[in-house]
């Protein structure tokens, strides 16, 4: 029989010891009670960069691109991620600069990352990012850019010093397949929030259409 799990402890982080620094990235020795009181370790990393009036580290970036006679696209990077040692499928992404709004850090990595000028039209609460791992968090926004626009027509991107990034624009109405035969072609990671969108792309688009079936 399985014995009752009662736990009376509120979980809490107790404190946080630094074991290493560097300029972008730092591990923490994190001491915390567990919900049945008892007193434990994890290992934490943390990004140096947060601002400390921020809502979160970054931005992430569901920009879809409309044009007049095309398929709505969603505006993905490819790039080289050093500590996947490959390129990766991504949404534009990037760090909050100080005293900017998660919206304008959006507007301005889309516009740096891609060329094309947005509208944002949604914001999500802050999100981690791989809370086993790290307190790492992001806002993703949704952003619609007019591709019809004089300023999209031929985007350029604003690259700094070392960034090296590949637009690729990939129809929504086939987001999995488009990206399913991108994986199949060539050794790229895709982004798990990326591949999660794509998947409930997929059950939007097409199981509606599915007949309804009885269940036994
Ligand atoms: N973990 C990192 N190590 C680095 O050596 N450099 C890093 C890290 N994280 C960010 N950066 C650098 C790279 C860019 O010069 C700036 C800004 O990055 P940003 O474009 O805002 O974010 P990403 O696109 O997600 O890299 O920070």
């Amino acid at each position: 029989m399985a014995s009752p799990n009662i736990h009376t402890t509120e979980p809490h982080v107790v404190k946080e010891e630094l074991i290493a620094s560097g300029k972008w990235v730092k591990l923490e020795k994190t001491t915390y009670v567990d919900p049945s009181g008892s007193t434990r370790i994890w290992e934490t990393t943390k990004r140096t960069t947060r601002i400390s009036n921020s809502t979160a580290d970054g931005v992430g970036i569901l920009a879809l691109l409309k044009r007049t006679l095309h398929k709505d696209c969603v505006v993905m990077v490819k790039q080289f991620r050093p500590p996947m040692g490959c390129n990766t499928l991504e949404f534009p992404a990037g760090l909050i600069d100080e005293n900017e709004s998660p919206a304008a850090a959006a507007l301005r990595e889309l516009k740096e990352e891609t060329g094309y000028k947005g509208e944002v039209v949604g914001i999500t609460p802050v999100t981690c990012l791989d809370p086993g791992l790290s307190n790492c968090t992001t806002h993703i926004v949704m952003v619609h850019i007019n591709g019809d626009d004089i300023e999209n027509i031929n985007p350029t991107q604003q690259l700094g010093d070392g960034e090296f990034v590949e637009v690729i624009l990939l129809p929504l109405d086939e987001f999995q397949q488009k990206i399913d035969e991108l994986l199949q072609k060539e050794k790229i990671v895709v982004d798990c929030k990326v591949y999660i969108y794509a998947m409930g792309m997929s059950q939007a688009f097409f199981k509606p259409r599915e007949l309804p079936v009885l269940k036994q």
